[in-house]
């Protein structure tokens, strides 16, 4: 029933094609009408030029051929005629066949291409946690081109296949009624085949990509991890873990393709059976003399042709049933529920100076799960315009949950956090995080120049304000040195460059945003403490009028701090100015005495 359903959403997808397929099916159905004439010729040629039989009347009457007087020279041409006709149809019909087919396919894969990354693009956090990266690749580059097949090698066979079948099953009929029902009975047992294999082939091809998605996640984390598996010598260990899923994969797809096979040849033995008994049967009747050699050449060759529509009939309904299964994948990640959505009446946040406030926030991830656990609890405080708000606390204390929130990449269970007293789910989203610059713990890079990755953060920065973001972030002086400066392209993941230089690429991106709200989650923690002080002054220049959420572990940093937040297993337990908690002697005291010492 699933797979009923997928079929039926894949066809609604064919919608936007309906005019091209309408063409199609008219191009099939001309084609039909070549390949259930093919032998007539043939039979003409046996029966009246050779046997000089006479034409039924009503082809006679058709043609308006006297029988009387029939020329065997005229009709042999005519046949032959005929012929060439029929072999020229079907080359153009099917050459524009494909061309249309191939016109439809590709335009599907591009419709779901957009459709899915659209959907990536607004699939929150906990999402990505969930699903591996690779896994996500293979449905997005192979899963989706499945879609492909749908006209070529389920719509088209299904509609031409049906159609020649009937073409066929007609002319028999005139023929010879008893063969005609003898061929015809094969679609039952085919029908049949396919219900027993149907689970089985279904289960064993989700197996099959599942498997495959395990195996390019696994490789694509270790590809991306490569330094850290020859620091460690684990390259045996990684092997042994690839070796593990390959294999996993290795069985999985023998056995998708042993069953896929094994319904395949089932197919053929029915369809070979039935040839031969309606050869011997046709045979018989030939000697009794109850078919014309012409009839019987006619249905030997349909008996052949029969046997082309009857296995991609059959072909079409199991390729269905892997289509249907591949492409549940996609479905299931169109129908992830978007845990972080927008309001119909959402309005847009356009603000020069923003007052953020945190009341009686309560979030953790695995929400209504086993391991559910709370990691923020009533975590209440202000964060001012033109003020810095530090955030400092042990590891794992909720300090990134915590800003994570402000850009709704996740929601609060319990709690509201507002923006000048607007509570920001009524912000679109858009509207909200371009209001936000955000420079993570990780700084991710993309493999372009690095003026375009300065210039992620606002696309319509001149050159002279990405320079002065860079200046702003001491990045200025090494991207001047390198080869091509601004020109120099990061190469994949950012490997060429330092822990530092990255995260001062990462900073110039945030400061060519120019937004009121500014939120650096341990910007410098890979920066020598002189690059970092002087990032600081500057930063103090720059943020005048900005709120500004800064978390950092060293404390030197931040003691300049308008107000520091302590948090401890993830609620708040000291607030204050770095004197008043300095007086407090509680955490940041001892933390801060700690640091100093060191
Ligand atoms: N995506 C996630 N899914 C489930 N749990 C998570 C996720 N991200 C973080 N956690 C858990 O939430 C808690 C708080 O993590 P968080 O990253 O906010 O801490 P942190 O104070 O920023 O730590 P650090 O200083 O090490 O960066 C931790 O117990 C962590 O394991």
């Amino acid at each position: 029933m699933k797979n009923i359903n997928i079929l039926k959403r894949l066809l609604t997808s064919l919608l936007p094609y309906k005019w091209r397929l309408t063409l199609l099916i008219f191009i099939s159905i001309f084609g039909v009408v070549f390949t259930v004439a093919k032998p007539l010729p043939v039979k003409i040629i046996i029966d009246n030029v050779l046997l000089k039989q006479e034409f039924p009347q009503f082809i006679s009457d058709f043609f308006h051929i006297n029988n009387s007087g029939q020329s065997e020279n005229d009709l042999l041409i005519f046949s032959l005629a005929l012929m060439v006709i029929i072999v020229l149809g079907e080359i153009f019909l099917g050459y524009i066949s494909f061309l249309l087919v191939t016109k439809i396919g590709i335009g599907l894969v591009y419709d779901l291409s957009l459709e899915l990354y659209k959907k990536f693009q607004s699939l929150s956090m906990r999402f990505y946690s969930k699903n591996k990266a690779g896994d996500l690749l293979q449905r997005f580059n192979g899963d989706i081109f499945v879609m492909y097949l749908l006209v070529g090698q389920i719509v088209l066979p299904l509609i031409s296949s049906v159609l020649v079948l009937a073409g066929m099953f007609f002319v028999m009929m005139l023929i010879d009624t008893t063969l005609a029902i003898i061929t015809i009975s094969v679609i039952p047992l085919l029908v049949l085949a396919l219900f027993v294999v149907n689970k089985p082939m279904n289960d064993s091809t989700l197996e099959q990509y599942s498997k495959q998605g395990e195996l390019s996640g696994f490789v694509q984390q270790a590809l991306v991890s490569m330094r850290v598996i020859q620091t460690f010598v684990r390259e045996k260990f990684m092997l042994g873990k690839l070796d593990f899923l390959a294999l996993g994969f290795k069985k999985a797809y023998f056995k998708a393709v042993t069953i896929g096979e094994t319904y395949n040849q089932t197919v053929k033995l029915i369809t070979g059976l039935a040839s031969v008994v309606l050869v011997g049967l046709g045979a018989y009747k030939g000697l009794e003399g109850d078919l014309s050699p012409g009839d019987l050449y006619v249905f030997l060759g349909y008996i052949t042709a029969i046997y082309g529509p009857v296995t991609s009939l059959s072909t079409a309904a199991g390729a269905s049933v892997s289509l249907a299964a591949r492409a549940s994948r996609i479905y299931d990640i169109l129908d992830s529920k978007e845990e972080v959505f927008e309001k119909d009446n959402s309005i847009d946040l356009n603000e020069k100076s923003c007052l953020i406030e945190f009341s009686d926030i309560q979030f953790g991830y695995n929400r209504f799960q086993e391991d559910e656990h709370c990691v923020l609890k009533q975590i209440n405080f202000k964060a001012k315009p033109g003020k810095v708000t530090a955030i400092i606390g042990t590891t794992g204390a909720g300090k990134t949950s915590l800003i994570s929130l402000l850009g709704r990449f996740y929601e609060p269970w319990e709690g509201q956090i507002k923006i000048n007293g607007t509570p920001i789910s009524n912000f679109s989203l858009v509207s909200l995080r371009s209001n936000i610059s955000m420079v993570l713990q990780d700084p991710i890079l993309f493999p372009v120049s690095i003026a375009e990755n300065i210039r992620f953060g606002n696309p319509n920065a001149t050159r002279e304000q990405i320079e002065m973001a860079a200046t702003l972030s001491e990045a200025h002086d090494f991207i001047t040195k390198l080869p091509k400066g601004y020109d120099t392209i990061v190469s994949e993941a950012g490997l060429s460059l330092s822990g530092g230089e990255k995260q001062r690429l990462s900073l110039a991106r945030t400061f060519v945003m120019d937004t009121p709200i500014i939120v650096l989650d341990e910007p410098t923690s890979s920066v020598d403490a002189i690059t970092e002080g002087r990032i600081f002054r500057r930063l103090k220049d720059y943020c005048k009028d900005k709120t500004v959420i800064v978390i950092s572990h060293r404390l030197s940093t931040i003691k300049n701090a308008d107000q520091i937040l302590v948090l401890k297993n993830g609620s708040i337990s000291e607030l204050g100015s770095h004197e008043q908690l300095i007086q407090q002697k509680g955490l940041y005291f001892n933390l801060y005495t700690q640091q100093t010492i060191n």
